[in-house]
């Protein structure tokens, strides 16, 4: 299986043109967050931010507001229980959407789930994480044809797929993901695995210090961030996943535990570091 190192990151990052704007780096919205799980947005968003997206904004309980605020003052906020009419037009206007960090599985975030796959459109990038998994999975929803992203862990993949952790092979795997076409597969556990169709990666880095809640979600904002500054391509992915777990790596140094709130921090040194080394 072939490894991502470091010069995939190398070869999709750019050094950002002179003449731009924050409309060239990708508008990215996350809708996740709960009363239970408000940081999940909080620190996918973050990590959007962080890793140069151009536009964030945040649908969730309003109860996220004020600790997404005080947190990332860069993102904008939308209140997930209005109409859905009345920002449904934010869901069209984005290039990437992250749709199930700290969702819940309630039947609020089952309609809203619903809501969402049925207004996306096939240019728009879309990040399934999560909840919004085990909904899709339990519900058994269908995804439409978009720019789709799968970015669960082995549980999450069980449910989603059938196949039992201990049965997750690259074969297994391959034919599960036959079920969603065109989709990329970031299967999160111990070196983590990206499929896309025939295709697959593996990561060789990363470890027991990123067992902590909140890692994935702030995996789903570097992605998101990734994608909508470089594109959404196979390689920009597993540039994503790298730089997350690269990141986690030289803090473990030091560290015994690495924060997703550390690795976020250190996300713009870390982008800047690769872009003037290659
Ligand atoms: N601060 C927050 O707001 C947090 C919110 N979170 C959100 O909580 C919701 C539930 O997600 P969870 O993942 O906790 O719950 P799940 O019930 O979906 O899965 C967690 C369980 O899966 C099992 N598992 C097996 N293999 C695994 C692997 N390779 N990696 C991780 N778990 C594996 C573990 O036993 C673990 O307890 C999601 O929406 C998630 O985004 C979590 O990210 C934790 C932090
Ligand atoms: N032991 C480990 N070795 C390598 N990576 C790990 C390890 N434990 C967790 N991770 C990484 O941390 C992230 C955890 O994602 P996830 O389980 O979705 O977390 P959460 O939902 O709490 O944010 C994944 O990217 C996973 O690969
Ligand atoms: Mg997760």
């Amino acid at each position: 299986m072939q490894v991502i190192t470091n010069s995939t990151v190398r070869a999709v990052l750019q050094a950002r043109p002179a003449i731009s704007h924050k409309g060239d780096f990708g508008r990215v919205l996350i809708i996740g967050g709960s009363q239970q799980y408000g940081g999940a947005a909080i620190m996918s968003a973050s990590a959007a931010v962080y890793a140069g997206a151009g536009l964030v904004s945040v649908a969730s309980d309003l109860s996220v507001l004020s600790g997404l605020h005080a947190r990332l003052p860069e993102a904008m906020f939308i209140d997930y229980q209005q109409p859905f009419v009345q920002w449904s037009s934010a869901v069209q206007a984005a290039d990437v959407v992250v749709v199930g960090p700290g969702l819940g599985i309630t039947s609020f975030a089952v309609e809203l789930l619903r809501k969402i796959l049925q207004t996306i459109q096939p240019t728009q990038t879309l990040i399934i994480d999560g909840s919004a998994l085990s909904i899709i999975a339990h519900e058994k929803l269908t995804i439409p044809n978009t720019q789709l992203i799968l970015t669960p862990h082995q549980m999450e993949w069980a449910r989603l797929s059938g196949v039992a952790i201990e049965q997750q092979t690259v074969a297994t795997n391959q034919t599960a993901l036959a079920a969603y076409p065109n989709a990329t597969l970031v299967l999160k556990k111990h070196y983590t695995e990206v499929y896309h169709q025939q295709q697959v990666q593996q990561l060789t880095i990363g470890g027991p210090s990123m067992a902590t809640g909140g890692s994935g979600d702030t995996l789903t904002g570097i992605i998101a961030a990734f994608c909508g500054q470089f594109g959404t391509h196979y390689q920009t992915i597993c540039a994503a996943v790298y730089t997350h777990s690269a990141i986690a790596d030289e803090l473990a140094k030091t560290q015994y535990v690495t924060l997703p709130s550390q690795v976020i921090q250190t996300l713009p040194h870390y982008m800047a570091k690769m872009i003037h080394q290659s």
